[in-house]
Parts: structure tokens; C-alpha cells; sequence
């Protein structure tokens, strides 16, 4: 037994005749168990209990954070993928109060958590509720069952056949953009020098366009419209994700009933008072957002439901993702087949998931690849004459002429591979399993180090975290096709969007580079990611872009 704990017992069974002195002893005592329970996670658990002890890794580092404080100020997977080149592809590191967690990078582990035993490694409650705050409770945040009816009723809306006939509908936002780029351009004095441009804002509104445009057949036109609500909203969402207010939203988030609050209509009213305070500033500029998010979601459901009398079968209805799922359920509704129909509030989740999922994960894609490319003149100048070669048969090129492009498919991967929009998501073990020859007990959080696996050497070869796009035409042996470049994640959890955002980025990039030719804005300009969520410029990528001669 402790010493306090020991002394807290000799005290209550001395004072047991006075009252207040049972009610102090009873303090002590839970005091010091506490304090017992804080030193067996914190100190003795990490380095001796745990099976997970002589898992090679980082040392255990801050009595209190462990490795969490170089985590969040670093690049986003960066400490990672440093700590994978040090200890191999099996790492533990300990987080906050004595929290393990573990880093698997072969396809076989990667293959049980991901795709065999998906049900059995669910997103961690921390990271649904952080999702949920945003984007309500979707396909982000549904597990088990509920999220297998869910994916089967979304499915196809993703197909194939419905995104060869969405892609038509990129081409307003792409023209629109590209017309305001030329405008910029122009209104500089010596057109020969170009123009520097924040090319993350202007990818932002253009995939924002897309998406509303696309997902719910509204068209937003926040390229035009400096003050629009939803881009105006995003903006500012976008704008917090940084490590450290991460970290704070994720321990608010913890506190029993913070969900309820950042619904309830009381907190709302009073959300200056968060201003008052360093941890919680962030708040209020997040609820704010969020109810503009949410009173134009809104209004684009309430659009979609009154649509809903137009027969699925007819192929001249609209193709927008919402419209599909729209008459889907009505079709179930219907048929009285008792087959999963969702509630208008499980639709209006569903508007919010592919608004937060959809939209800045394409920006932050095209915005890498113009970087990319910007320091990279020569595939730059490559991809050019591939497209100028396409746009002179097509001006709006479809979803099979871009697949058909070899050089746009080598920059798009390789792009993607290099700097994953998502560069790491988290698992919990919900069982204790061997992976890898490794006991995990259950509860054990899982980074899956999306960026560390896309860079990994032992597959990709000692050039691996460089620029290459034309390794691409000549896979390494040891590449994988599910889980060697893992960007939009595998298995029943991976991203439903992949290729719908393949195509968007490949359209929106060839008439980019098709029009215009990107250069860094000025010489030894270091584009910073985020590290948070998803992993945008932090300076929002300004270029120096020139109309193409
Ligand atoms: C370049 C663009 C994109 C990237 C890199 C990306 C990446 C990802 C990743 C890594 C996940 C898995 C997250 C996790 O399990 O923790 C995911 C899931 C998801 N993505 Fe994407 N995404 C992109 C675009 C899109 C688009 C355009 C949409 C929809 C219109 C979309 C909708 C979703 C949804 C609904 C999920 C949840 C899937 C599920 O759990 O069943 N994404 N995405």
C-alpha cells in the first residue's frame, strides 16, 4: 500500500467518532487514490505492465504529456514517420496521462484493422465526436451495423455510371475560375511578371461550388460572391485547425454532456463568454460557423425533399448526390419493404458529411499539387502539353478522355502519395488481438500514419518523400496496391468520395495548368501544412501565376 494511502487509512480509523473529520477522511482517502490511479497510468503501467512495454519506440517523455507536445507543434505525421525510421515499422508512443499508442505499417497489419477485422477497430470516440460537431452524425461517426446500412444506401450515388454523368457539372465552377484568374492576372501592370495569388482560397470556393453543386444541385457561386455564407463559414473552420486548438477541442469534447452543449440553443446565445477565456476562445467563431453551416444545409435539403416525387428509373432527373439518395429512401418509403429509409435528420447529416468531407480535402489536394508543380517546372511543362493536346478536341473533357491521361494520373497520385490531405487518422482496439506478432489489448489506440505509410522507404526506395511523378509508370516491387498509398484509407471505412475526388482534382488541375503557369511566389518559399485534421497550406499557397503564352 502507498504511504498516503496508508496514512489516509490510519487517519479515518482514528477520527471515526467526528463526523467531519469521517467526511475529510473520506476525502483523503479518494484523494489519494486518485493520485495512486494518476501514478499506476502515468509511471508504472506504461513501464512495466504493459504488453505493449518492450514494443520498440520514443522514449516515454513528459511526466504528464508524454510525446503529445511534439506532436501537435510538428508537421502533421512528421515525428512519426521519424520515429518509424528510428525504431522500425512497429512503434509504441505514450500520448497524455500514460495513453498508449501503436504505429503498424506492413499492408498485413494494416489489412486486419483496416478491412478484416474493420468492426473490431472503430474510429476512437474522440475523433467521432470531434467529426460530429461538424458534420453531424454520418458516415464519419456511425459504426457497426448502422454504418453498413448507411454505406450500402450511399453507394450508388458513387457509382461509376453516376460520376461519368456529374462530371459535365464541374465545368461552371472551373470556367467561372478560371475567367477570375485571368481578370487577376491581367490587372497587373507588366503581365509578363504575373501575378502572386493565395491559390488555396481560390481552390477552396471552386471545389465549395463543385460540392454543392454535385452533392445537392445548388449552385453556391462563392467564386463570385466574396460574402457567401457557407464559404465564409468554412473559411473560419478552416482557419482554427491548428495542433493546439485541436488538442483543447479534444479535451473539451471529453467532458461529460460537451456534445449536448455545442447544440444547445443556451450556449449558443452565450458564446461571447468563451471569448473570455485563452482555451476556449476558439469556440465561439466554431459555433457561429457551424449554425451558418447548418441554416444552409438547411435549405439545401428542404430543396432536395420537395424534389423527391421524380421517379428513380428516369435518367434525365438530376444527378446530384442528395437528389439520388432522395428518391432512394422514397423508393424504400414506398415499396414498404422495411428497408433502411433515412430519417430527415439522418439526410441532413448526410448534407454536412460530404460538405465537410468533400470540400476542403480536394482543395488541399489541388493546392499540394500546384505547389508541386510550381517547384517542378519541367512535369509541369510535361502535364501542359498533355492537356493543351486534350482541350484542343474537348473544351469540357469528361470523366473518360481524364482517366485516359497518363501524366495527369502519375502528378495526381504522386501528389496525393507525397501530401495526404488526411495525413493520419486513429483506430481503438476493441478487442486484445495479436497484429504483427504484437499482443494489443483492447482499448489501445492506433495512429494510422496515412503520410508515414506514403512515404515509407522500405516500399517506395530512398527517394520516397521526393517529387516524382514518373515513378508512377514503373511501380516498385514491394508496392501495394490497397496499402502502400493509403491517402483515401482502405476497407469498408475508406473514403466513398475517392474517385469522384480524383476526377474533380484531375479537371480542375488541366484547366488550371492548361491556362496558366504556376511558379513559387518568391525564392526559398517553404510551404507549411497544418497539422490538424486535414493538412492545408498554413499561408494559404501564394503563387506567382502567369497566363500561358
Ligand atoms: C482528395 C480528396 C479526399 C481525400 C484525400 C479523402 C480522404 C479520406 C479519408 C482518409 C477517409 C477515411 C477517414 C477515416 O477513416 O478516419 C475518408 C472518408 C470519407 N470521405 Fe473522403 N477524401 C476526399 C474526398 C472526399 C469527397 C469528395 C467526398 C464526398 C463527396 C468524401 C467523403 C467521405 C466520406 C463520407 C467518408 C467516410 C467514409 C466511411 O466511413 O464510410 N471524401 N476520406
Amino acid at each position: 500500500m502507498s504511504p498516503i494511502l496508508k496514512t489516509a487509512c490510519e487517519f479515518t480509523w482514528a477520527c471515526s467518532s467526528d463526523r467531519s473529520c469521517v467526511a475529510g477522511a473520506i476525502g483523503g482517502v479518494v484523494t489519494a487514490l486518485l493520485f495512486c490511479k494518476v501514478v499506476y497510468d502515468i509511471y508504472v503501467y506504461p513501464r512495466y505492465i504493459s504488453p505493449l512495454r518492450n514494443v520498440p519506440g520514443p522514449p516515454l517523455g513528459h511526466p504528464i504529456y508524454g510525446q503529445f507536445l511534439k506532436i501537435i507543434n510538428g508537421e502533421a505525421g512528421i515525428p512519426q514517420r521519424e520515429w518509424v525510421k528510428q525504431y522500425g515499422p512497429v512503434v509504441r508512443v505514450v500520448g497524455p496521462i500514460g495513453i498508449e499508442r501503436v504505429i503498424f505499417l506492413k499492408p498485413e497489419a494494416l489489412h486486419k484493422v483496416l478491412v478484416a477485422d474493420w468492426v473490431e477497430y472503430p474510429r476512437p470516440a474522440f475523433v467521432r465526436k470531434v467529426l460530429g460537431v461538424v458534420t453531424g452524425n454520418g458516415l464519419l461517426t456511425v459504426t457497426g451495423n448502422e454504418h453498413k446500412q448507411m454505406r450500402k444506401a450511399m453507394n450508388p450515388a458513387f457509382s461509376i455510371p453516376n460520376l461519368m454523368a456529374q462530371s459535365d457539372m464541374y465545368y461552371g465552377p472551373i470556367g467561372g475560375l478560371i475567367d477570375i484568374l485571368r481578370t487577376e492576372v491581367d490587372s497587373e501592370k507588366d503581365r509578363n511578371d504575373g501575378k502572386v495569388l493565395l491559390m488555396y482560397e481560390w481552390l477552396s470556393k471552386v471545389t465549395l461550388d463543385i460540392i454543392c453543386e454535385t452533392a445537392f444541385g445548388y449552385q453556391t457561386d462563392s467564386l463570385h460572391n466574396p460574402d457567401n455564407e457557407l464559404a465564409e463559414a468554412y473559411h473560419k473552420l478552416t482557419s482554427l485547425q491548428t495542433g493546439p486548438n485541436m488538442a483543447r477541442f479534444i479535451a473539451i469534447l471529453s467532458m461529460p454532456g460537451a456534445m449536448k452543449m455545442f447544440h444547445s440553443e443556451w450556449v449558443y446565445n452565450y458564446r461571447h463568454w468563451f471569448d473570455k477565456f485563452e482555451v476556449t476562445r476558439h469556440l465561439s467563431v466554431m459555433l457561429e460557423s457551424m449554425r451558418r453551416v447548418r441554416k444552409v444545409s438547411a435549405t439545401m435539403l428542404q430543396d432536395k425533399l420537395r424534389d423527391s416525387a421524380v421517379p428513380i428509373s428516369d435518367s434525365e432527373t438530376k444527378r446530384d448526390i442528395m437528389s439520388i439518395l432522395v428518391r432512394a429512401r422514397k423508393a424504400d418509403l414506398d415499396s414498404q419493404a422495411g428497408g433502411y429509409a433515412m430519417s430527415d435528420e439522418a439526410m441532413m447529416d448526410q448534407v454536412l458529411t460530404f460538405l465537410g468531407a468533400g470540400h476542403e480535402t480536394t482543395a488541399s489536394g489541388l493546392a499540394w499539387t500546384l505547389w508541386l508543380l510550381a517547384k517542378d517546372p519541367k512535369s509541369q511543362q510535361k502535364l501542359r502539353e498533355e492537356v493543351t493536346a486534350l482541350y484542343a478536341e474537348t473544351s469540357r473533357p469528361g470523366y473518360r478522355a481524364l482517366k485516359d491521361l497518363q501524366w495527369l494520373e502519375c502528378v495526381v497520385q504522386e501528389s496525393l502519395r507525397l501530401m495526404p490531405p488526411v495525413p493520419m487518422t486513429f483506430r481503438k482496439a476493441g478487442k486484445t488481438d495479436y497484429i504483427d506478432g504484437v499482443l494489443v489489448p483492447e482499448g489501445t489506440l492506433f495512429y494510422i500514419p496515412i503520410r508515414v505509410v506514403n512515404t515509407w522507404k522500405e516500399v517506395w526506395g530512398e527517394d520516397a518523400e521526393e517529387f516524382n511523378p514518373s515513378r508512377w509508370l514503373n511501380l516498385p516491387p514491394n508496392y501495394n496496391p490497397i496499402f502502400s498509398s493509403l491517402s483515401f484509407l482502405a476497407g469498408p471505412h475508406g473514403c466513398i468520395g475517392k474517385t469522384m475526388a480524383i476526377v474533380e482534382m484531375k479537371a480542375i488541375l488541366s484547366a488550371l495548368i492548361a491556362n496558366f503557369e504556376f511558379e513559387p511566389a518568391y525564392p526559398g518559399q517553404i510551404a507549411h501544412p497544418t497539422a490538424a485534421i486535414t493538412m492545408k497550406p498554413e499561408d494559404n499557397l501564394p503563387l506567382r501565376v502567369r497566363r500561358v503564352k
